[in-house]
């Protein structure tokens, strides 16, 4: 694992820029992407160059269930607001969450992955370690799932809501065996709230308690984090 230590977030946007451009330079097709708050510098630094994404395909990892895409708090729309209105790309997917056929939904998904196979996937972690909704415990070999998120996740999610009981408590995800997949992945973590995360993913053991120490098993795999997330590190 390389390890970037970052001053801050709009430090880390910029590194992490740097490594897309260069893979799409490479003749990277498919980016796999995230949401929350950790990814939100790097697409400000895409959406601000001078790239043109009409030929790149994206997959982003995970939607809540039962959130239509024009609902403000979906992944879909964080998606379209932070990227895809100002750099369209050629197709961007994002899981089907208002399709209540969870069976259906997970089966179309492995599909879209499948045909467009993963050359950069874009990580964010949780504070239990979670990357996309995979949460502890969840399979290394999983793909796309429907899965009930933790209290931990809920609650660290309220934030973007009115009220914590209107966070979905389901989502579809990518699982991580789809991640691991990837030919590259950048995993991004800034604050005192991921530092136990990423120590336990980059120093910790192997383990499912852990879902991002699946990529100790990963040959390419780039952490960004600020100081404060890489607090704890040995
Ligand atoms: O980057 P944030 O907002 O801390 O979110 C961390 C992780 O939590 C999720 O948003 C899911 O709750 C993941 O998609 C993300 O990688």
């Amino acid at each position: 694992m390389n390890i970037i230590k970052v001053k801050n977030t709009e430090m880390g946007g910029k590194e992490a820029f740097k490594l897309v451009k260069e893979d799409l330079e490479n003749g990277a097709k498919v980016l796999g992407l995230a949401t929350g708050s950790s990814p939100i510098t790097l697409y400000n630094e895409m959406t601000s160059s001078d790239l043109d994404f009409s030929n790149i395909t994206s997959v982003n990892l995970d939607e809540y269930v039962g959130l239509d895409a024009d609902n403000e708090q979906s992944y879909h729309y964080f998606m379209k607001d932070h990227l895809f209105n100002k750099k369209p790309f050629k197709n961007s997917y994002v899981p089907d969450g208002s399709n209540p056929d969870a069976e259906a939904a997970t089966k179309e998904y492995d599909k879209i992955i499948e045909e467009n196979p993963i050359d950069l996937q874009i990580l964010g972690i949780g504070r239990n370690g979670h990357i996309g909704f995979n949460e502890p415990g969840s399979p290394f070999d999983g793909t796309t799932r429907k899965v009930g998120l933790t209290e931990s996740t809920i609650e660290a999610n309220t934030r973007f809501f009115e009220d914590e009981k209107d966070v979905p408590r389901f989502a579809y995800s990518m699982g991580i065996g789809s991640i691991m997949k990837a030919k590259k992945i950048i995993l991004l973590a800034y604050g005192e709230a991921k530092a136990d995360a990423i120590a336990a993913t980059v120093d910790g053991p192997v383990t499912e308690d852990c879902p991002a120490s699946a990529l100790q098993n990963h040959p390419d795999v780039t952490i960004i984090v600020d100081d404060a997330a890489a607090s704890k590190l040995k």
